[in-house]
């Protein structure tokens, strides 16, 4: 038997790094996805062949007759983290560990770009494994299994990612709980700065700066939490379109001026960030950890300027749709 599952990409409309202190936050799932196949094979063991994953350089040294290799394959393994330990939770789940499976990934996501191909890797490998093993489990629930395939690699995790990828749409989020937004077509554009951050080590960066400075922390994090109920809000007033947007922008510019203030901005970022606002787009951000990887522009009728700009400004512009669907079982061969 084989079985292809695929998750989406997400951006954090508002809300990141606050919420995984508690604070609510808004996501969206994007059309970019991850592809993982899943098949028995008869070795007994689990075999993982990621396509797109960049290891770190091959170092090799020669002496006359012998070649030595100086690659440190630890960390090659630890690129695979989250795809094993979703496997290996899918089969505690199942009570089936004896067979050997083979599961082979493609994605179509940037990885430690904010867009949480962390999150849709481990959606679509445990879509595909808990199939494979005949387990029964809701989009919902393998959201959860998804939360804590994060939490056990990342030490910590939200749950927002895999929530909103296992279930698309656009998402309010807060402490587990979700509520699914209208649906709605927004014009946006996402810049990629060609660079990526570690969500684990960004995390781990905003505690240190917490528990050091809890009175100053605190109080961005509950502004940040304060601009997602306002963002929610907006979303679902009688506003009339233009004006709903205008208001979104400014509350996307205020996040990401608090996210500035708690270090994960970076030079290339606000630069995209800024070359987007001058080309005329209502707001800008960053999405996701940080520290690289991708910011967000809402653009009404300025997106191929707003994508120009942030190309002038050394990014790589995206114009992406917002996905109404979460994971997606694509094919069940027998
Ligand atoms: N296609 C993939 N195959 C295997 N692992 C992946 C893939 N995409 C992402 N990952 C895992 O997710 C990690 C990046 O996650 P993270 O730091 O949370 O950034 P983001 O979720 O924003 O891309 C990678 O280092 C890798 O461990
Ligand atoms: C920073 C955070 O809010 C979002 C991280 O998203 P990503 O892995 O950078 O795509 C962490 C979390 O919600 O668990
Ligand atoms: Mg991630």
């Amino acid at each position: 038997m084989r079985v292809l599952a695929s998750a989406p990409a997400k951006i954090i409309l508002f809300g990141e790094h606050s919420v995984v202190y508690g604070k609510p936050a808004i996501a969206a799932a994007i059309n970019l996805r991850t592809y993982v196949r899943a098949e028995f094979n008869d070795s007994g063991r689990i075999k993982i062949e990621a396509h797109d994953i960049k290891t770190p350089g091959l170092i090799v040294s020669f002496s006359e007759n012998e070649i030595y290799f100086e690659s440190d394959y630890g960390k090659a393994a630890e690129v695979l983290s989250y795809v094993r330990q979703a496997i290996e939770l899918v089969q505690e789940e199942a009570d089936k560990n004896g067979r050997g499976i083979t599961v082979s990934i493609t994605s179509q996501i940037p990885v430690g770009a904010g867009l949480g191909s962390s999150a849709a890797v481990a959606v679509a490998t445990i879509g595909a494994v808990s199939k494979l093993l005949g387990l029964e489990l809701t989009n919902e629930e393998i959201g959860k299994l998804g939360h804590r395939v994060e939490l056990l690699v990342q030490g910590a995790s939200s749950g927002i990612d895999p929530t909103v990828s296992a279930i698309g749409g656009i998402i309010h989020y807060e402490k587990g709980k979700f509520e699914h937004l209208p649906f709605m077509e927004l014009p946006i554009v996402v810049g990629y700065t060609g660079s990526s951050g570690s969500t684990k080590e960004l995390v781990a960066m905003v505690r240190r700066t917490y528990e050091e400075m809890p009175e100053i922390v605190e109080p961005i994090l509950t502004s940040m939490g304060k601009v997602v109920e306002k963002a929610r809000e907006t979303l679902l007033s009688e506003l009339e379109e233009g004006q709903k947007l205008a208001r979104l922008g400014r509350l996307m510019n205020i996040n990401h001026g608090l996210l500035d203030a708690l270090g994960v901005s970076t030079k290339k970022l606000s630069e995209l960030v800024y070359a987007a606002r001058t080309a005329g787009a209502l707001g800008a951000k960053i999405t996701g950890a940080g520290g690289g990887g991708c910011m967000y522009a809402l653009a009404p009728e300025r997106q191929s300027e707003v994508a120009t700009a942030i190309t002038i400004a050394g990014g790589t512009p995206m114009i992406t749709e917002i996905s109404r669907e979460g994971l997606r079982i694509e094919e069940v061969l027998p």
